[in-house]
């Protein structure tokens, strides 16, 4: 059984996925929280895959969660949280012992297109990337650090969320500056989320029944983070995210697009600083800035209960969403299919209805029950009448991360 270990490290969290990759199953996912913060929690989930007897045909077995919690003061610390958890709770990592370890890391700048053996040099490089994403990198480098200790034995790969944007041309990723300043500085376009929004333009390519090589596609990728790509070819060919993943798309505690202007002004009318614009628009902004709440879920509630600023957070959210998909359809010179996914996308029935509604002109006709339904799994919302397919795509982030880990370590 080849089996790989996947890890998404957060500035305080990691979430990590114990993966069958004989079969692409599950057999321990889990999320270790507040590292650095007092007592931190970790969740750790033994998937029914791993409970059930292999030749079991119908296996009656549900997954079971657990919770852990104690000081977890560094990434070290956590994932020996992790190992402590699947010693306790299963599945044993002596029988199901990982061959390699796949790391997402956000930001690959302009020198990492494919997956990569974490070496030395490279961890110098991402580490290097932190100037771009200080936000991401070195929590992802802290992440790699702390499970080559644990998996010493193993190779460790890392998987860009940039790799997937390296396709963009030119035109779609240089900033209209200075070009010496910006060349300096590596000031350019490169776009995240490639992971997701690969394996989602794949997965609805092959739903659809169509070659990826012929589709024009725009891939909505909404969760807390939020993007969307246009796609022609399997290729990105343009994105929202830019030089770091604050560009584009509302978010749940991002601005998006802003007038770099208002940076000047409140610098000098607000006398705010530079670190004090980074947390205003990172971490203050979005729909948190907006309603006091990050979650749609929340937003709706709220909305719901006649609150003004839910609903005008709202409204701010899918007037975005609508600007981008007209953009992208006229980048695109048209579009075959549409998908939705993260968590606000796989979920959220009143985001996609409202950022879809206006676009009757360009052949998309949204049926409401079908839009309606919780089913899980890939699915289609657009009618049968419906000139542009409408896709519900459940993204699998760390399914892809030890695809493209064993394709470079087997
Ligand atoms: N049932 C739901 N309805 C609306 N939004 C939801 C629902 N479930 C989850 N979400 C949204 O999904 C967001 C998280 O998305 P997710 O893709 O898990 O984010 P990330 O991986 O970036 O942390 C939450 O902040 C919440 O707004
Ligand atoms: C790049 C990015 O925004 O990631 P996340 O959605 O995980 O914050
Ligand atoms: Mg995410």
């Amino acid at each position: 059984m080849s089996v790989v270990l996947v890890v998404n490290s957060g500035s305080s969290s990691f979430k990590y996925q114990l993966l069958d990759m004989d079969r692409e199953q599950v057999l321990a996912s889990g999320l270790v929280e507040r590292i650095g913060e007092g007592t931190g929690v970790a969740k750790h989930t033994v998937a029914a895959a791993a409970l059930a007897a292999p030749d079991d045909p119908a296996p009656t077995v549900t997954e079971a969660t657990y919770t852990i919690e104690r000081e977890i003061p560094d990434h070290t610390a956590g994932f020996a949280v992790m190992l402590d958890a699947f010693a306790a709770h299963g599945p044993s990592l002596d029988e199901h012992s990982p061959v390699a370890v796949g790391h997402r890391v956000v930001h690959g700048g302009a020198r990492f297109f494919e997956p990569t053996v974490v070496t030395p040099l490279v961890e110098i490089n991402i580490d290097e990337l932190s100037v771009l994403a200080p936000l991401h990198n070195p929590a992802n480098l802290a992440g790699i650090v702390a499970a080559k200790k644990a998996f010493p034995d193993v190779p460790h790969v890392a998987v860009f969320d940039t790799a997937f944007h390296q396709s963009l041309a030119p035109e779609a990723y240089t900033y209209a500056i200075d070009r010496e300043i910006a060349e300096a500085h590596r000031i350019r376009r490169y776009g995240f989320h490639g992971t997701s929004h690969k394996f989602v333009s794949e997965a609805a390519a092959a739903f659809v029944g169509r070659p990826l090589g012929e589709l024009k596609q725009i891939v909505f990728h909404l969760g807390n983070g939020a993007s969307v790509a246009a796609i022609e070819g399997g290729r990105s060919v343009d994105t929202s995210m830019g030089l770091t993943p604050l560009e584009g798309l509302v978010m749940g505690t991002r601005s998006g697009d802003l007038d770099p202007a208002v940076l000047f002004q409140l610098a000098r009318r607000a006398d705010m600083s530079i670190a004090d614009l980074d947390t205003l628009l990172n971490k203050r902004s979005g729909l948190l800035g907006l309603a006091g709440v990050s979650d749609m879920r929340d937003i709706g509630e709220r909305r719901d209960a006649g609150d003004p600023a839910a609903q005008l957070a709202f409204d701010v959210y899918v007037h975005r969403l609508r600007a981008y998909a007209g953009a992208y359809l006229a980048q695109l010179d048209g579009v075959d299919v549409i998908s939705f996914t993260a968590g606000v996308g796989e979920n959220s029935i009143r985001v996609r209805e409202e950022a879809m509604a206006t676009l009757g002109f360009a052949g998309v006709e949204i049926d409401p029950d079908r839009n309606a339904t919780r089913e899980r799994g890939i699915r289609r919302i657009s009618s049968d009448s419906s000139r542009v397919e409408v896709l519900v795509v459940p993204t699998n982030e760390e399914l892809e991360i030890a695809r493209q880990t064993l394709s470079v370590t087997s």
